[in-house]
């Protein structure tokens, strides 16, 4: 790293950039190591550990060693510990920030929404694992006594995106330890110094050696079949795309492990004749353009009905000239590059289909430079276009027009995804059918923003299978166990 440019360079705690593997006790070098680098410049940022089967291995191991002491706590005992690492997240927040803004790309002021948002699920779950309550069942036989008891599950698995590379990860980890299990992460390879500086904090808060294992390696596939076949993982999460969800599936059913699936969207953003079409408008910019629409919720296919469709399109596109594309460290940049060159590429692929098959280009449409695109809107989109089947990821919206509710509800469900889908309607009626009508895990009704820790995250259809958050989130972490007594 060249200390006098590079993004990193002005951490206020430089010991929080770790380039090493996190397993058992220490920090592991690897024999190899793979390059990390900033989106923004295509500049190396760091070396990192390259890690393959026999550390996932031992990274297991060490998770299983550490199994029984962390199961053995109080809930209370570990949420003490995971309250001190949300605090930590938080007082670092702005390292965490410039980490995270030096590997992902995103604007530093979302990076820090991140790392706040990121730490609320460690805060959660905190409180949430006291309240793994178990029951009494009324006995058929007046000589016994039913009781259900929730444990641990025993060693979990995580595989994390580059999207959102605190987030995802807290998400998963956070009710993963509250509930007693030690986790072994394999974060994504484009992002893994946002995951190795939470460990650290990790580590600083008292989770004891082998509770938090991090696995780093420029790819994932390699690691997470051990993981998926291991015997000594009973539980595996990932978030990422359906195709690998699948793989993933497969590969663990031999051991019937839990899973816990946060995959594909497809999301319909639909606007009716009765919206507030200036909400709408803010709405659809926040669930399209945040993270330069590079998150798992970000609308993908937005319907307007035709009433209002040349009006909508207009202030949106208004809206989306005001996007500030540029380097995330800078001032006032609300876009930030695309995670890579594969991502650009789909990004033209997806417009050039469309503009083959008959949608204008109302504002953007093209690379500006490097992996930087124009945010875009496309009007006149129709149910032929790539867009409309596959998830863009990228800041493109495609306005498709409709005329009818019954229509639209058949369009919006026409997909083999369900994570997340928003509608605008004044209308109660309306928002009761179309709310109940939509095929997804989660519906903004009137909003383009619906994720926060204290709600159940997930998807329906090929999105995915359990939920994240909530007091529904730990329940993938705990088995339940029946406990009969007899001759009372
Ligand atoms: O990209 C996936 C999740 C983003 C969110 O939590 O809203």
């Amino acid at each position: 790293m060249d200390t006098r440019t590079s993004p990193l360079a002005n951490l206020l705690d430089p010991s929080l950039l770790k380039t090493d593997a996190l397993i058992g006790a220490g920090w592991v070098k690897g024999s190899a190591r793979f390059d990390v680098t900033d989106p923004a410049t295509g500049l190396k940022l760091v070396d990192v550990a390259d890690l393959g089967v026999a550390e996932t291995r031992d990274a297991i191991a060490a998770a299983q060693a550490a199994l029984p002491a962390w199961r053995g706590r109080t809930a209370k005992d570990r949420g003490a510990i995971l309250t001190k690492w949300f605090q930590l997240m938080v007082q670092h927040a702005d390292d965490l920030a410039r980490i995270m803004t030096a590997e992902q790309g995103k604007p530093l002021a979302e990076s820090k929404g991140e790392v706040v948002y990121g730490a609320s699920f460690i805060e959660w779950f905190a409180e949430e694992g006291k309240r793994v309550y178990g029951e009494t069942i009324p006995a058929t036989d007046p000589r016994k006594r039913y009781l259900v008891i929730k444990q641990a599950m025993g060693v979990c698995a995580a595989i994390t995106p580059w999207n959102f590379p605190i987030a995802m990860i807290t998400r998963k980890v956070g009710p993963a330890l509250a509930a007693g299990c030690p986790v072994v992460v394999k974060p994504a390879g484009q992002t893994p110094l946002s995951a190795l500086a939470i460990a650290e904090l990790g580590r600083r808060a008292g989770l004891p050696d082998g509770v938090l294992n991090v696995v780093t390696a420029a790819k994932s596939a390699e690691i997470g079949k051990v993981m998926c076949e291991s015997e000594v993982v009973r539980h595996l999460s990932f978030t990422g795309s359906t195709e690998v969800g699948r793989i993933l599936a497969a590969q663990c059913a031999p051991t019937i492990k839990k899973l816990s699936l946060e995959l594909g969207g497809n999301a319909p953003f639909i606007v009716f004749d009765d919206a507030d079409l200036d909400s709408a408008v803010e709405g659809a910019l926040a669930s399209k353009y945040r993270n330069g629409g590079q998150t798992c919720v970000c609308a993908n296919r937005l319907y307007v009905q035709d009433g209002v469709y040349d009006t909508f399109v207009q202030k949106l596109a208004a809206k989306v000239q005001a996007i500030k594309v540029g380097n995330g460290f800078e001032a006032g940049v609300t876009q930030g590059p695309m995670i890579d060159d594969n991502a650009i590429a789909k990004i033209e692929r997806h417009v050039a289909d469309a503009v083959s098959k008959g949608a204008k280009v109302l504002t953007g449409g093209k690379r500006l430079h490097d992996r930087f695109f124009e945010p875009t809107v496309l009007t006149e989109a129709n149910a032929d276009m790539l867009c409309a089947r596959e998830e863009t990821f990228g800041p493109v919206a495609p306005v498709f027009r409709f005329q009818t509710e019954e229509e639209v509800l058949r369009l919006a469900n026409d997909t083999e995804f369900g994570l997340a889908a928003y509608f605008y309607s004044r209308d109660i009626g309306r928002v009761f059918r179309v709310g109940e009508g939509l095929e997804s895990g989660m519906v903004g009704v009137n909003t383009g923003l619906i994720s926060t820790a204290e709600v159940p995250f997930g998807g329906v259809k090929q999105s995915g299978l359990g939920r994240e958050g909530s007091r529904h989130g730990i329940e993938d972490y705990v088995e339940i166990k029946y406990l009969c007594l007899g001759d009372i």
